[in-house]
């Protein structure tokens, strides 16, 4: 039977990892927001838990200043460190990506035993031609253990190439699926694996594994705690969404035996 990944952001506490551990979650991401405060320790005790389990821990750093970055990984020790930067977007190619590369380069030097997972940004429905997304994941692949497709917004009026995302510089969280034709090119021509992430809830998520075929699913805003307007609240998952999206992937893969 073919297992499909199952990941899950953002996670920062160990209480709400137990849960996630407990309803069958594979993947659990966890972020560094500020580098200014790099060392969270109950960010550290969920890593920490998430790998005593034996399912994989994800971390995404969002600064990519080596000397720090290098002291986060150490001091973290996930089983992946997740980039997120913005790689591609209307204007083409991110000319920071040869930096990027270099970085990733390094991180690989540095901690041989930690995979990679690089973001690739794609347009929301029906953009995707819009940016160099496959072209960007080749510059990305011999350095990257796996891809995660993500949803970079893109606005009509704007053709500057500042689009507002809701992390500056970064791509995701934005509760929007990308462009699934786009994301399922990338599946089919990636030599690693992919996660389909952007938008992912448990209303669309085997409609978008059927359309895409990944190694993998990620959910962050799809699957948070609604407030009292129906707003997602970050860093809060609803378990019932969580458990409803495991119990619908897992069935899924029962289907295909
Ligand atoms: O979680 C963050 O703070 C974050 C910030 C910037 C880029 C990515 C970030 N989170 C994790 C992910 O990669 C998400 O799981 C992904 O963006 C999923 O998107 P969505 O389900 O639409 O929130």
């Amino acid at each position: 039977m073919k297992k499909i990944i199952i990941q899950i952001y953002e996670i920062q506490t160990p209480e709400e990892a137990g849960l996630l551990i407990d309803a069958g979650v594979d993947n659990i991401g966890s972020v560094v927001r500020f580098e200014s405060e790099w060392k969270d320790t109950r960010v550290k005790e969920t890593v920490e838990l998430v790998k005593k389990s034996g399912r994989t821990s994800s971390l995404i750093p969002l600064f990519n200043n080596l000397d720090t970055l290098f002291n986060t990984i150490d001091y973290y020790q996930p089983d992946i460190i997740h980039f997120c930067e913005i790689i591609a977007d209307q204007t083409g190619i991110n000319p920071d990506c040869l930096k990027l590369i270099d970085l990733q380069k390094k991180v690989k030097a540095g901690f041989p035993e930690i995979k990679i997972m690089r973001s690739i940004p794609i347009a929301q429905f029906p953009k995707g031609s819009l940016i160099p997304s496959l072209e960007a994941a080749k510059m990305f692949e011999p350095v990257s253990d796996y891809f995660l497709t993500d949803t970079l917004i893109l606005h009509k009026s704007d053709n500057t190439g500042n689009y507002s995302q809701p992390e500056n510089g970064f791509v995701g969280i934005t509760g929007i699926t990308c462009d699934w034709d786009t994301a399922a090119k990338l599946v089919e021509a990636s030599k690693i694996p992919v996660i389909l992430a952007g938008g992912i809830n448990p209303d669309n998520l085997i409609q978008g594994i059927i359309k895409t075929k990944p190694w993998g699913i990620d959910s962050c805003t799809g699957t948070n705690k609604l407030d009292s307007s129906g707003v997602p609240v970050r860093f809060k998952k609803d378990m019932k969404k969580v458990m409803q999206m495991v119990e619908l992937v897992r069935n899924y893969e029962k289907s295909l035996k």
